[in-house]
């Protein structure tokens, strides 16, 4: 073939040279001027590229790559395509000029049983699938008519997306016949290009090349794989601490109190910076703190699967003793496994008795070490900086006895610990590194964020390029807010954090993660107790009186047999809230409650993180359920539906008739016939029937959202204002 120069092309297509340059240099060609020879790649990727229709717009290719000159015709290509081969023979893929629709027209082999791993068992229907394959190809492949069909056929795998690049070098073959190929299909695509899967397919399929999807979960598993250090590579990391305890005991105090005193004269400079957990240092050693103090943050963390905290302090004031939350806070922190350092505050007050508060906690199982238990009980004065030290030597000495250990030199991983978007710096997020070593530059996943790490900021306000284990930072860098508990891993480059965060945003965070708290509920008990899955049944009680807890919760333990050891995690008075929620869902725990109910707000949540929450009138009623749950022989049961509230607004005394709800249907409706039961302040105080139902002065059979009605209650008048009667009907659901 004689040569042709750039200016050649161009004149005979009416074109500038330097659009011919432009458009060579784009799909990977060096060069250099208008007086360049070109090759018959180029010639030919310039002539089918003017040959093309208006190139459809697809999915994965940019528009604005798309450059429109005028298109020559047909005969005037014809013409100078002559010109341009002479004698030689026309090349068999690329001289054809691609007609799109004809390329669209044809049929393609379905590909969706390619979406499929290759290994094991797969291999041999795969063989199968290729031979068929073979034979589609030989039938489509209009260019190569007469090809071999029992020539060897190339099977590649290849990623969702992959670049023009890539999948030439993988096919083992220059990337122009690919760009070509994929002009034939009136499609544009640059060297850097990425395709899709199916479009890569089809490519490849001109070629012979059968192309397989790669392991989908190779990249995921890559990165959010548990990894196991060895015992070698493992140091000494600080411990990290949650402070805990009743309302007013003194929490925030004593956290401010050790936060302002053990900052190292180095680090006193710096302006405390309130990130979300901080790092205080005794005698030269570390202890990192989560700064939100109480269970809840805490069990909320544990609900997304965060396992952070090494030690929780319990805070009890000394002048008030162990109240309801300080209980709470001691199940939470040992649902978690969680050690438990107790702190009696407020020691400089008046009325301050300790050994009154040791007694207690006694009564809740935590023996303190000067009564012969093993609960290490620290007296302290936040408010007068009393104690501290001896406190923080207690963490230490704990931390000291469990050996807390992480591999420093890795790549890193941890917990989101708070996020928020920041309006000068965009999504902002606190880390705790849990294993490795976190640099600024680190591309990082967090569930569906993702991005290379800015900056790095301490608690002290000072910019660091690197943090270990325990050490929490803020970082700046990443695409959206995180949430918080979610973890975060290091990827091995930007492109592959990016694939992660799309995977986890397609696929749902938990899935992939696989962080979830296995759910538990009484009808699938005996299958996962079959299965082996489960070995203890975590139980929560509620009640409307310390009696029937305590009642529950000795009958339910006895019913432990071999195969699964009942536990009642949690037991106390009182609605049913969030943070018993949070710590079922948390421990994978089922909610047990006596003529108590959750309120709106804590069912929805119930709902979402799908505990079950088992309603009872009668504890025998409970026990036979767990009973029949364990044999797997629960019967057909009737389960409740609430069909609304009605708040009582006020009361009328009629007499020789008894007292007269006026209510307000705040959702749903209200029956003549339905069952109805009056909460009070999350308690059950009444459950019965209606004795009547009126609008005005009229019986009615029913009264719906948004209507005042007249109520009253059979045999039941002690109702007062603010009462919120909940209507059911009662449903049969198959088990
Ligand atoms: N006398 C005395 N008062 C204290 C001490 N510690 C805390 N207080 C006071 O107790 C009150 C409650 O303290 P906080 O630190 O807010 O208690 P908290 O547990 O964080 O409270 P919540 O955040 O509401 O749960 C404040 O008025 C404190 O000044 C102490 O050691 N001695």
């Amino acid at each position: 073939m004689s040569k042709v120069r750039v200016y050649e092309i161009a004149k005979q297509l009416d074109i500038s040279t330097k659009e011919i340059l432009d458009k060579l240099k784009e799909y990977g060609f060096e060069v250099h001027s208008h007086m360049s020879s070109l090759q018959e790649d180029e010639v030919n990727l310039i002539m089918e590229y003017y040959a093309q229709e208006e190139p459809t717009n697809e999915k994965k290719v940019e528009s604005e790559e798309v450059i429109k000159p005028p298109t020559p015709t047909l005969s005037e290509l014809e013409k100078a395509k002559e010109t341009l081969k002479k004698q030689e023979e026309p090349l068999q893929q690329s001289t054809q000029i691609a007609d799109p629709r004809t390329t669209k027209e044809r049929t393609r082999p379905d590909l969706t049983h390619q979406v499929k791993s290759t290994k094991g068992k797969n291999k041999k229907k795969n063989k199968n699938k290729k031979l068929e394959k073979a034979g589609n190809m030989g039938q489509q492949n209009f260019d190569n008519e007469n090809k071999n069909l029992n020539e060897d056929i190339k099977v590649i795998e290849i990623p969702a997306n992959i670049s023009i690049r890539d999948l030439a070098d993988k096919m083992n073959m220059a990337a122009i016949e690919l760009i070509k190929n994929l002009m034939k299909k009136g499609k544009m695509a640059t060297i850097n290009q990425e395709i899709d899967f199916e479009l890569a397919a089809q490519v490849a399929e001109e070629f012979d090349i059968i192309v397989e999807l790669e392991e989908e979960k190779d990249l995921l598993e890559e990165i959010f794989k548990e990894v196991e250090d060895k015992e070698e590579d493992l140091e000494a990391r600080p411990p990290v601490v949650v402070v805990m305890g009743h309302v007013d005991h003194g929490k925030t105090s004593l956290l401010d109190a050790i936060r302002s005193t053990h900052v190292t004269t180095r680090e006193a400079g710096g302006i405390t910076q309130h990130i979300g957990a901080s790092t205080v240092t005794l005698n030269g050693k570390k202890i990192t703190f989560l700064d939100t103090p109480g269970h809840e943050a805490f069990t909320a963390m544990r609900m997304r699967g965060a396992q952070v905290t090494d030690i929780a302090i319990l805070v009890v004031a000394a002048d008030d003793g162990v109240m309801p939350q300080t209980i709470e806070a001691i199940n939470h922190a040992r649902a978690a496994g969680v050690e438990i350092i107790v702190a009696i505050n407020k020691m400089d007050k008046q009325g301050a008795n300790p050994d009154r508060v040791k007694q207690e906690l006694a009564d809740q199982g935590l023996l303190v070490e000067d009564w012969g238990g093993d609960t290490i009980c620290v007296p302290v004065s936040a408010v007068k900086g009393e104690g501290l030290d001896n406190l923080l030597e207690m963490v230490l000495l704990v931390a000291e006895m469990n050996n807390y250990k992480a591999n420093p030199n890795c790549k890193a991983r941890g917990t989101i610990v708070e996020a928020q978007l920041d309006k000068g710096r965009g999504p902002v997020a606190t880390v705790l590194v849990q294993r490795g070593t976190l640099k600024v530059g680190d591309p990082i996943v967090a569930g569906c964020a993702y991005g290379r790490i800015r900056a790095m900021v301490d608690d002290k306000g000072r910019q660091v390029k690197k943090a270990g284990p325990s050490t929490p930072v803020e970082i700046l860098g990443l695409s959206e807010v995180p949430v918080a508990g979610d973890m975060f891993y290091v990827a091995n480059s930007d492109k592959q954090a990016r694939q992660a965060a799309d995977k986890v945003k397609a696929q749902g965070r938990l899935q992939i993660l696989g962080q979830s708290q296995q759910k538990v509920s009484l009808d699938d008990l005996y299958n996962q107790i079959q299965e082996g899955q489960m070995k203890e049944l975590n139980l929560i009680v509620k009640a409307d009186v310390q009696g029937s807890v305590e009642a529950v919760k000795q009958s339910l333990e006895r019913l432990s047999n071999e195969e699964v050891r009942i536990r009642i995690i949690h037991g106390a008075v009182g609605a049913i809230t969030e943070s018993d929620l949070m710590l079922a869902s948390a421990s994978g725990a089922i909610i047990i409650g006596f003529n108590v109910r959750p309120d709106t707000a804590t069912k929805a949540i119930a709902d979402r993180e799908e505990v079950d929450i088992r309603l009872y009138r009668v504890i025998y009623n409970a026990i036979e359920d767990i009973k029949s749950a364990m044999k797997g022989m629960l019967d057909p049961e009737f389960v409740e539906k609430v069909t609304g509230h009605i708040e009582v607004r006020q009361t009328f005394k009629v007499s020789g008739v008894g007292t007269v709800a006026g209510g307000y249907v705040l959702d749903g409706k209200v029956g003549r016939h339905s069952g109805v039961r009056i909460v009070r302040d999350g308690i059950v105080v009444y459950e019965g029937k209606l004795a009547s139902l009126k609008r005005f002065k009229d019986d009615v059979k029913e009264v719906n959202t948004g209507y005042e009605c007249g109520l009253m209650f059979e045999r039941f008048n002690d109702i007062k204002e603010g009462d919120i009667a909940e209507a059911f009907i009662m449903e049969e659901v198959p088990r």
